[in-house]
């Protein structure tokens, strides 16, 4: 009786323990960064996630700078926000890849609040197929073009945190930068990259109170994905629905909340948590729950990880079966595709060679 009240008593206390020591030793401590009158300036922002986000944020009072390179797409960006919030944003035609033409920019737009580097580009393709071109092409603009930008703005946003408060630099990933994904060998590599600046840069700014935001959206509707979808693998469609699709308002919604409270990480659906959780690795985390919920799920995530494998078949015997054989004259690449199309369920040995 005595032992299993003890037994009874411990179930409650071990998570209270856990949860007051994690409480003790999160760090850094949760913050609110304002957004109101305050100077927003958001790369990407003629398009996709990007304009969502700049409507978000005039909406809600700051003051909205866009960057990209189409001037006609700045301009109907510009236009558009003003039509539904009355608000006009300040436009600049950049490259990223060009640090000269971003200084520039980011010098006649004024001190910046938060930096939103959102720019990007994608094309999924095997990288057997892809020309190394198109490969720099990714990693120019999404990695070395975030580079310029937070070259460019961070000298400004230091000077002048002192007098305005709490700063942020967020980037815009992918869950495709949380776990590589057939298809994107060049572009998980740039997001994937994001996430070591991310994470190194956070620790050289905290002291000048700039907080380093990372956003994971899962597939989202926006002109970037129709396009990307009009040459996409079959497999990369499939594996990207596995964490469905949102609407780039939603995506926005979460990245600025995520913004505003300083979330390192910041997830956009369901799916997201659990790859927040899964891939936690040495990022910071200001929440001592989230911190619960991450040592708590650790290893039943690698559990759930681990059968993702099988799914997604990288190394299942299925995979030396059925990868890229000639069966009754389809070319089989994937388990996957077995599954979800129903060819070759029925394959010619012959044809296998067996
Ligand atoms: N849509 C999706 O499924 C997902 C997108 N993401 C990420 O979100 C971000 C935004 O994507 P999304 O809204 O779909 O993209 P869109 O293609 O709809 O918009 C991309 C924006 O980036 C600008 N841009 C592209 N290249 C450059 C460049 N070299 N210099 C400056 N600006 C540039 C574009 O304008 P212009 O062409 O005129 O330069 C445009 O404003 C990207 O980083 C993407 O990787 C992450 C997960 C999912
Ligand atoms: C252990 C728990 C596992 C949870 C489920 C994992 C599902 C992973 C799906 C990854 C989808 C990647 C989409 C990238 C979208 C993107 O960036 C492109 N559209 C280009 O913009």
């Amino acid at each position: 009786m005595a032992d299993s009240n003890l037994f009874y008593i411990s179930l409650v206390l071990l998570p209270l323990i856990l949860l007051f020591l994690l409480f003790l030793i999160t760090r850094p401590r949760p913050i609110q960064i304002p957004i109101k009158k305050r100077h927003i300036f958001i790369t990407g922002g003629s398009s996709g996630i990007g304009l969502a986000l700049a409507h978000r944020a005039a909406s809600e009072g700051a003051r909205v700078s866009i960057l990209s390179r189409s001037i006609d797409k700045l301009e109907e960006a510009k236009n558009a926000i003003r039509h539904s919030t009355g608000i006009d944003v300040a436009i600049f035609a950049a490259d990223v890849r060009d640090f000269e033409a971003v200084q520039r920019a980011v010098d006649e737009a004024g001190p910046i609040d938060f930096l939103v580097v959102n720019q990007g580009v994608f094309v999924a393709q095997e990288l057997e197929e892809q020309k190394l071109e198109e490969v720099r092409f990714i990693i120019d603009v999404n990695l070395m073009g975030s580079f310029n930008m937070i070259k460019a703005a961070l000298p400004g946003m230091k000077r002048s945190r002192k007098d305005r408060g709490p700063g942020s630099i967020a980037l815009m990933s992918s869950q495709a930068g949380q776990v590589g994904i057939y298809g994107y060998t060049a572009y998980s590599a740039s997001k994937f990259g994001l996430r070591g600046l991310a994470e190194a840069l956070q620790q050289e700014v905290i002291g000048d109170n700039i907080h380093v935001s990372l956003v994971f959206p899962p597939d989202t509707e926006t002109p970037g994905l129709t396009e990307e979808n009009k040459r996409k693998p079959q497999l990369t469609s499939i594996i990207a629905a596995s964490s469905g699709a949102m609407k780039a308002d939603e995506v926005a919604k979460k990245a600025l909340d995520g913004i505003k409270s300083g979330s390192f990480t910041i997830p956009c659906n369901s799916e997201g948590i659990l790859l927040a959780i899964a891939t936690a690795g040495l990022s910071p985390q200001r929440s001592y729950l989230m911190a619960f919920v991450e040592v708590v799920a650790a290893g039943i995530l690698r559990i759930a990880a681990l059968c993702f494998q099988w799914n997604w078949k990288a190394f299942g015997p299925w995979y030396m079966l059925n990868w890229r054989r000639e069966v009754e004259g389809q070319v089989m690449s994937h388990f996957l595709l077995s599954k979800n199309y129903n060819v070759g369920r029925s394959w010619n040995l012959e044809a296998l060679g067996a």
